[in-house]
């Protein structure tokens, strides 16, 4: 069971490729890291993964089978900013049963309050309202996550608190899960195997 991309290759418009000929593989059951410096294409690459965006060049598989992203995308992509990607004329509580996702064990771990769930978005802190992003992404369907910069800009509290809860998601689940970062301390904690890309 593996996550798949290959031959991978992006520009956007008339721009130089951010990478071409790229490979890369995340096992089911693995945390991996990936590393780069800043403007080297590693959002770009999460992206791809995801199915946001469309391949310029290349495929990606999920467990074997070419991804194609549906309702139920079994990649799922959390990124840094959790208001641009909730609906801001939602309740919490539409959102969360709009996704599947009202699972109580993976609220209570993600310690999300049952009063939030009455609020709109930008009736929620950002660390209270990038966990309700994170409870959406781990649904049963997931397969994937991708964690791009995902608890960069939370306190440290927050930030344990939300990936202990991916981590034994992960391994309920049986998920793999790539972990974007500029954080070295929170890749070498968290991360099985690091990609360093460029590579
Ligand atoms: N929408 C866009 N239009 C044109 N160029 C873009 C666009 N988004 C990203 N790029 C360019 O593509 C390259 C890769 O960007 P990307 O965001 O994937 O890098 P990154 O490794 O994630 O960077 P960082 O670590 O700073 O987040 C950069 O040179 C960037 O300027």
């Amino acid at each position: 069971m593996v996550l798949e991309g290959k031959s991978l290759g992006y520009r956007y418009g008339k721009e130089a490729w951010v990478f071409h000929n790229l490979d890369i593989q995340v096992g089911a059951d693995e945390i991996v890291g990936l590393v780069g410096p800043s403007g080297c294409g590693k959002s770009t690459l999460g992206q791809l993964l995801a199915g946001h965006m469309r391949m310029q060049e290349g495929h990606v598989s999920v467990d074997g089978v070419p991804h194609r992203k549906g309702s139920r995308n079994p990649v799922q992509l959390v990124l840094q900013h959790p208001e641009q990607a909730v609906n801001p004329r939602w309740k919490l509580r539409r959102t969360l049963q709009e996704s599947g996702m009202m699972d109580p064990v993976m609220r209570s771990e993600l310690s999300i309050e049952d009063t939030w769930l009455d609020r709109y978005p930008n009736e929620l802190s950002g660390g209270e309202l990038q966990r309700i992003w994170v409870a959406r992404a781990l649904g049963p369907e997931t397969r994937y996550l991708i964690a791009d910069e995902m608890t960069t800009m939370l306190d440290a509290i927050t930030q344990a608190q939300i990936w202990h809860a991916v981590l034994r998601w992960a391994e309920r689940q049986r998920a793999g899960v790539l972990v974007i970062s500029h954080e070295r301390e929170l890749i070498e904690r968290l991360c099985g195997r690091v990609i360093h890309f460029p590579f």
